[in-house]
């Protein structure tokens, strides 16, 4: 693809992604936050953008977006290449975005936000629908200012998508919400993504990543460390066995390689694991016959007491392999 035909002024090639991010950089102050980043995603698919506070998820989307310019890299949007003077006037109509902070007017009430945003599109949704379906049905009449940060949450969700972009940038759409007003998000989120619309959100919530996201990308220190499905990053299940004081487990994980090893259980790797043993089979998955070869193993090692369970990977489990750090414990480090 040549410079010219992702330049705005030309049609954009209909099979290019929705997003294709090549060697960004972005420095603030002298320090570089994002450091030749790069990842793709696929059109009428939601990709994830996941990783610790700082690791540089914001700088990425707002350059996406357009709010920021990189110091290095390009970036296409729905194959409009960013750099073009006429970018955004190109993808204005195209593209819905979220920010982080909402990004609204205070002092007007909640449905006039939206109804005038609608007026700004072609081809709106219905706004008063939208507000019904994302709970503001009886904020309607309330100045942005006096809804709560998890209202504001979902109006500023509610202005990205009234104009039915085809592809929607979220920056952590469901921070600060309640456990039912998250899931009303998420359903729409699903139900955007089932109408083709293209999705990518920023998230620290390595759960929101599982439940909605067709591909992850995570980031940390301003680098993707890692992409795939939630099933290829987390690589299926494991028997994880915590030795319950019976054994150390350094000694058991060496009783059990030995033990499995004899009984022809080559396709089977057991690592010791911040105090506890996992064996995982080749595959990735457990069977009844690996966990009864294991369960049998960890009896013969003399720990008939040990607890022996069945442990479905997350995606927190792959940043601390990838890593040796727990994401969910850097929330607190912002
Ligand atoms: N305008 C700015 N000026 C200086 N430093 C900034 C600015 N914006 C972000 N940073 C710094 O850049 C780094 C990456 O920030 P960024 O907001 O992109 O990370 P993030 O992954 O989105 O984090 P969070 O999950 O907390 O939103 C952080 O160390 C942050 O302090």
């Amino acid at each position: 693809m040549t410079r010219s035909d992702t330049s705005a002024g030309s049609p954009a090639p209909a099979d290019a992604p929705a997003l294709a991010v090549r060697g960004l950089r972005k420095s603030y102050g002298g320090r570089e936050v994002v450091r030749g980043l790069s990842f793709t995603a696929a059109r009428g698919r939601l990709t994830a953008v996941l990783g610790p506070n700082g690791a540089g998820k914001t700088t990425t989307v707002e350059c996406c977006e357009g709010l920021r310019r990189p110091d290095a890299g390009t970036i296409e949007v729905l194959g409009v290449d960013r750099r073009t003077p006429s970018a955004d006037a190109a993808l204005r109509e195209r593209v819905g975005v979220m920010l982080q902070d909402g990004g609204l007017p205070m002092a007007p009430r909640a449905g006039a936000v939206l109804a005038h945003l609608a007026r700004l599109h072609a081809r709106p949704l219905d706004p008063a629908a939208l507000l019904g379906r994302l709970g503001l049905a009886d904020a309607t009449r309330t100045a942005v200012r006096r809804l709560s940060g998890g209202q504001r949450q979902r109006l500023a969700l509610a202005g990205a998508i009234i104009g039915r972009p085809q592809l929607v940038f979220l920056d952590e759409p469901s921070a600060g919400l309640d456990p039912q007003a998250r899931l009303a998000v998420w359903d729409l989120l699903r139900e955007l993504r089932a109408g083709g619309t293209s999705l990518v959100l920023t998230t620290h919530l390595m759960h929101e990543a599982e439940e909605l996201a067709d591909h992850v990308v995570i980031i940390d220190a301003g680098q993707v460390i890692a992409q795939g499905t939630p099933a290829e990053l987390t690589g299926g299940s494991r028997v994880r066995i915590d030795p319950l004081g019976t054994l150390l487990p350094e000694p058991l994980a060496e009783a059990l390689r030995a033990r499995l090893a004899g009984e022809g259980r080559h396709d089977l790797a057991v690592r010791e694991v911040h105090g506890l043993v996992e064996v995982a089979a080749a595959d990735g998955e457990v069977d009844a016959g690996m966990l009864a070869a294991v369960s049998t193993a960890v009896t013969e090692a003399g720990a008939p007491g040990a607890r022996v369970t069945v442990h479905r990977r997350t995606l927190e489990d792959t940043f601390l392999d990838l890593t040796g750090r727990e994401l969910r414990g850097m929330e607190d480090v912002a």
